[in-house]
């Protein structure tokens, strides 16, 4: 396009004809003229700041630019030999950090695309900093898009950059001093910029809220923790005190809902204390997050990185992922407040329950309140065999959870054995599952490994003994993106069976009643028959001892939960030779 067809188009523009131009473009070059004063006729040169201007600029934004220069330097790889140029420009337009090729270093002064450069629109017209920052949207410019001649060479795509209270802190430009003449040859340009800035402004949350949590949201649960869509910080009433730009389009697309100062529980069905729930250990696709519009989000909570958790960990209050393991059950809350002191220490743990009590789950939340960066080594002891026992000789420092204890054979606990001796840097958790008729654990394993792995030995309560059954159902119905609740007769059914399969059976049963009811409320027709373990013969012995742990073998509260008097407890406890486990 020549010179004067570009002026007129630009006056066509502004008498209100239409020339294909993006409405965007169309509504820059009118402020050039009617706000600015440009004359698009009158040829304007680069604006260079002086260097005391530039270093005053960069010393204004000198921590974004340190967080965004990471982000900066991947992004320059990944254009690599195409010939673009990066540049980071402040909320006044002007360029304060640059990536380019030294080789067009002249060339590129001379077209602005350098540091120092002020871009800000009233002063070079319509570009791609200049209208990104007027918009607060990411903008292709191509070519003759701009409105001052000396520029239409250039293409530039531009994307803002947030602080985490929401206002306009930077743009990141990559720019070509040639390209195709389809403005379609940008929009992979357009993507790669995005996704730099979406990571920039999740470090810079990152780095601005050590101490409080993160929550991060992403719409599919395989990007979740690799590549998050937005986040949000919450200090600890759950008050959103920081975001990325992404969590306002998540939380508020329309725009008309403030998120900075309002409550999490306002825009999705989060309490404060399920956060720990989303924590790294869990499998992503349970981390579901409902939001008030009806939206399923997943999400994946961050604890603070100070060193509040730990505080609350010496003092025995039940905190992090601990707190959502159980309600309001006096056993279970007295074991989490024992695992709560001995999670930050290096005792062995030997947890013991039946299947599917949630053994592997506390294992996870233990080490989650272990310190930070260390790995999870999950062992199955059933078939077991030396190689993969000798592999762990190398991996990193951490914690050891010997699932299954029991199932180990002879060679597996020798090779365990020399293990543990060669390595003082793993901290061991096992778990074995009570078996009602066989040998108790301690029988099945030589005493020199039982011994080094039996520290604290803590018993998980079975489903059918706790009372916090609704408190249960409740959580585990949360897990789906609708909101379902059971009728009072499925409820009463579910809390009338044995639950042989503890928690994971419930969490199976609840997942096919949810599949098959038809409305929000599960109904009985919607329930899955019992299991045929049902009608399994039980150890009456193994029951009695159960609910004596669940009882912290108080005999009265045993007695009135079995609905017999206390002597017929003790008589049953001396009959069966019962002794408490300490
Ligand atoms: N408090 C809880 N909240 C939500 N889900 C739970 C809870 N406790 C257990 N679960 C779920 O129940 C299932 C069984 O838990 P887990 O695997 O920890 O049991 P386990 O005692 O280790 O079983 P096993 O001995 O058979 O290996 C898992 O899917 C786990 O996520």
């Amino acid at each position: 396009m020549r010179d004067h067809e570009h002026v007129s188009e630009i006056d066509r523009v502004l008498n209100g004809f239409e020339t294909g131009r993006d409405g965007l473009v169309s509504q820059s070059w009118r402020r050039c003229v009617e706000t600015y004063g440009m004359d698009p006729t009158r040829p304007e040169p680069a604006h260079i700041v002086t260097a005391d201007q530039l270093r005053e600029h960069q010393e204004q934004s000198e921590r974004l630019i340190a967080t965004a220069r990471s982000g900066l330097q991947s992004l320059f790889k990944q254009v690599a030999g195409q010939n673009y140029v990066l540049l980071l420009a402040d909320a006044k337009g002007i360029c304060v950090d640059f990536f380019g090729d030294p080789r067009f270093e002249d060339e590129l002064r001379l077209a602005g695309l350098y540091l120092g450069s002020d871009w800000s629109e009233e002063l070079a017209g319509t570009c791609g900093v200049g209208s990104c920052l007027v918009t607060g949207e990411a903008v292709t410019i191509h070519q003759s898009d701009h409105f001052g001649f000396a520029h239409t060479p250039l293409s530039c795509t531009s994307a803002p950059i947030y602080d985490t209270s929401g206002n306009l802190a930077a743009v990141l430009d990559v720019s070509l001093l040639r390209s195709p003449s389809p403005k379609s040859s940008q929009n992979l340009a357009m993507n790669l910029v995005k996704a730099s800035v979406r990571r920039v402004e999740m470090a810079n949350l990152m780095a601005m809220t050590r101490r409080d949590w993160v929550l991060r949201f992403s719409t599919s649960a395989e990007f979740l923790e690799v590549d998050p869509e937005a986040a949000v910080a919450l200090d600890e009433n759950g008050t959103i005190i920081g975001m990325t730009h992404g969590a306002r389009e998540c939380l508020a697309p329309e725009g008309r809902t403030e998120l900075i100062g309002t409550r999490i529980d306002m825009h999705m069905d989060l309490d404060v204390d399920a956060l720990p729930d989303l924590m790294r250990g869990r499998p992503t696709e349970e981390r579901v997050l409902r939001l008030r519009d009806g939206r399923g989000l997943f999400g994946h909570a961050i604890a603070p990185q100070s060193a509040r958790l730990p505080r609350h960990s010496e003092t025995g209050s039940v905190s992090g992922p601990l707190r959502g393991f159980c309600g309001p059950d006096p056993m279970l809350r007295q074991l989490m407040s024992k695992l709560a002191r001995l999670a930050p220490t290096q005792v062995p743990l030997l947890l013991l329950g039946e299947t599917g009590t949630g053994k592997e789950y506390l294992a996870r939340a233990i080490h989650v309140l272990g310190p930070a960066d260390r790995s999870f080594h999950l062992v199955t002891c059933s078939g077991l065999n030396r190689s993969q026992i000798e592999g762990l000789r190398s991996a990193g420092a951490g914690t050891l959870f010997l699932k299954g204890i029991e199932d180990l054979d002879a060679d597996g606990q020798g090779a365990v054995l020399a293990l543990l001796e060669s390595r003082d840097d793993l901290r061991v958790i096992a778990s074995t599952r009570q078996d009602p008729v066989g040998p108790q654990v301690a029988q099945l394993i030589r005493p020199e490994l039982y011994f080094r792995l039996a520290g604290a030995v803590l018993p998980v309560t079975p489903l059918r003994h706790r009372q916090d059954f609704e408190w249960l159902v409740d959580r585990l119905l949360r897990r789906s993106p609708r909101n379902f609740r059971l009728s009072p007769a499925a409820l009463a059914e579910l809390r009338g069976r044995e639950w042989r399969g503890n928690v994971r059976e419930l969490a199976t049963a609840l997942d096919v009643a949810i599949a098959l009811s038809e409305g929000s409320v599960i109904d009985l027709p919607d329930l899955p028959p019992p299991p045929l373990a049902r009608h399994i013969e039980t150890d009456p012995t193994e029951d009695l001892e159960s609910l004596l742990d669940a009882c912290n073998w108080n005999m009265s509260v045993t007695a009135r939960r079995l609905g017999v008097n206390r002597s017929t407890v003790l008589r049953r406890v001396r009959k069966a030779g019962l002794l408490r486990k300490t």
